[in-house]
């Protein structure tokens, strides 16, 4: 059976429910599936299938150890009733491109793909006696939806980090209104990067998993879980399969993606579809104003010692792209040691650098551009006023470089995806659409501009006015620990 691995040792083996049972490796290393290309999924028999249909395909390659039933279960349940689409991400031409809305879930962000999935999964992984607490860092969307995907679930406890004035006033109320017998939300003073570097270290803690005894663990709900990850794969075999039955594309034609990016684990799960077959020509990612890999793309030089800038993209507002490890580990050959070594640069000096041979691997699949927050809002302006249709301000970013990239020559159809519906940023794109800077409340805001586009907001954003909310807790980094501990012993 396929074991998983550490991208920074391959002594490291464990089958894929331990794998998101710890959610990281000891080593400090991202487990990965060496060789995923052998498991690849026949694109001549997608035509016709649900989205639970290639969901199931996906996880059975992936996923090796869970039962048929237990994986026929999760999807069954993760996508049964949460999402307002029967294609849970339905993809729609607009302009010369096409746009794969990924917000269809209860939180109107593309992480409920995942985060309703996970869950399911984390259900088939505990033993009868083991209780977990999941670790989450967020710098908005991931947060909401991992509240919202395990809360009350059984022996399972799911903490949020978020950054102190980090994440939307629509984020911030959706965090704040999800509660449940095991959900804890703290904010925390410091950014997203300082808070996902807090979690990676508390969750590789010897002292202190040995202080909350055999039974209780920790685990994570952000990308660097691979059961986090291995969900978002399946909606760009499910947007291939779109294409072909729009009879856009027949089975083999290549297709570009492009995808606003924080942590890189949305892109990486498209290049994830591109070892298992899928005809993609380019990945392009977007960036924000924090455009590290942008720049990582002009001489293969990764370097974070840079101002960190809060943007009209808060989601994207990451500096340390942990996924960023795992596309290394395969371009590289799987090099581990070459991994442990750019990782520990990166830790110790903020930065690393790849050789030209590795930068040419990458760029023979990938393209990067970036987007600052006035083009952002002129995107999503000028897409409204062209076409009717309303982008939030991170796909906003993904359309600029859409843009930047395309080739008026090429037949290759482009799709963007759309990450996060318009109105969990009501600010930006009230001003993008209405003009003007607004001291109005987002509910208004959110009837203006619903009342000017016709494009509805999602009933569970409305509902969130009037809503009961907790006041969160409040900590520096430093305390995040002792925080985890006494959360998890109260499981
Ligand atoms: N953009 C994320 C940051 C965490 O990314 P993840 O995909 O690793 O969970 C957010 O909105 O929280």
């Amino acid at each position: 059976m396929p074991q998983y691995t550490s991208t920074r040792n391959h002594q490291v083996a464990l089958p894929a429910k331990r794998a998101i049972f710890q959610g990281f490796s000891k080593d400090k290393g991202l487990f990965v599936l060496p060789e995923i290309q052998k498991y690849p999924l026949d694109i001549n028999q997608l035509s016709g299938l649900s989205y639970q249909d290639i969901a199931k395909q996906v996880l059975t390659r992936l996923l090796p150890d869970f039962t048929q039933d237990e994986i026929n279960q999760s999807v069954d349940s993760a996508y049964d009733q949460t999402f307002d689409s029967p294609e849970i991400a339905p993809l729609k031409a607009v302009d010369s491109f096409y746009v794969l809305e990924l917000f269809h879930g209860p939180t109107s962000a593309f992480k409920d793909v995942g985060l309703q999935l996970l869950p399911k999964l984390m259900q088939y992984v505990l033993d009868d006696q083991e209780k977990v607490m999941i670790l989450t860092a967020t710098s908005g969307d991931t947060g909401t939806a991992a509240l919202n995907g395990f809360k009350d679930n059984a022996n399972t406890g799911i903490t949020v980090f978020y950054p102190n004035g980090g994440v939307s006033f629509v984020q911030e109320t959706q965090m704040r209104s999800t509660f449940g017998h095991n959900t804890n939300l703290a904010s925390i003073e410091g950014n997203f990067d300082d808070a996902q570097t807090k979690v990676k270290q508390i969750l590789n803690d010897a002292q202190l998993s040995q202080e909350l005894g055999d039974k209780i663990s920790l685990s994570s709900a952000n990308s660097i879980n691979i059961g986090r990850l291995i969900p978002q794969v399946v909606y760009y075999f499910n947007a291939y399969k779109q294409l072909i039955d729009q009879g856009k594309i027949k089975a083999g034609d290549k297709v570009n993606f492009t995808v606003p990016t924080g942590n890189f684990g949305d892109v990486l799960a498209g290049y994830y579809a591109k070892l298992m077959g899928l005809p993609v020509n380019r990945l392009i990612i977007a960036c924000n104003e924090n455009n590290v890999i942008a720049d990582f793309f002009e001489n293969g030089e990764y370097n974070r010692n840079r101002p960190f800038f809060k943007t009209v993209a808060p989601s994207m507002d990451i500096q340390i792209s942990s996924n960023f490890e795992r596309l290394l580990y395969y371009k590289s050959g799987e090099d581990t040691e070459l991994i442990q070594q750019l990782m520990s640069d990166l830790e110790t000096t903020g930065q690393f650098q790849v050789d030209a041979d590795l930068l040419a691997a990458i760029k023979q699949d990938f393209a990067c551009g970036f987007c600052t927050d006035e083009e952002i809002k002129e995107m999503i302006h000028d897409l409204y006023e062209e076409t009717g249709y309303l982008m939030d301000p991170h796909t906003a970013c993904g359309y600029k470089v859409v843009r930047d990239f395309e080739e008026p020559d090429s037949d290759i159809p482009n799709i963007l995806l759309s990450t996060a519906s318009p109105y969990k940023f009501i600010d930006t794109v009230y001003e993008a659409v209405m003009g003007e800077v607004s001291e109005v409340d987002a509910m208004q805001k959110i009837m203006a501009v619903e009342r000017q586009t016709g494009f509805t907001a999602p009933d569970a954003i409305k509902e969130l006015f009037g809503i009961q909310t907790t006041e969160q807790d409040s900590l520096s980094i430093n305390e995040m620990r002792d925080y985890v501990k006494t959360k998890a012993k109260e499981l």
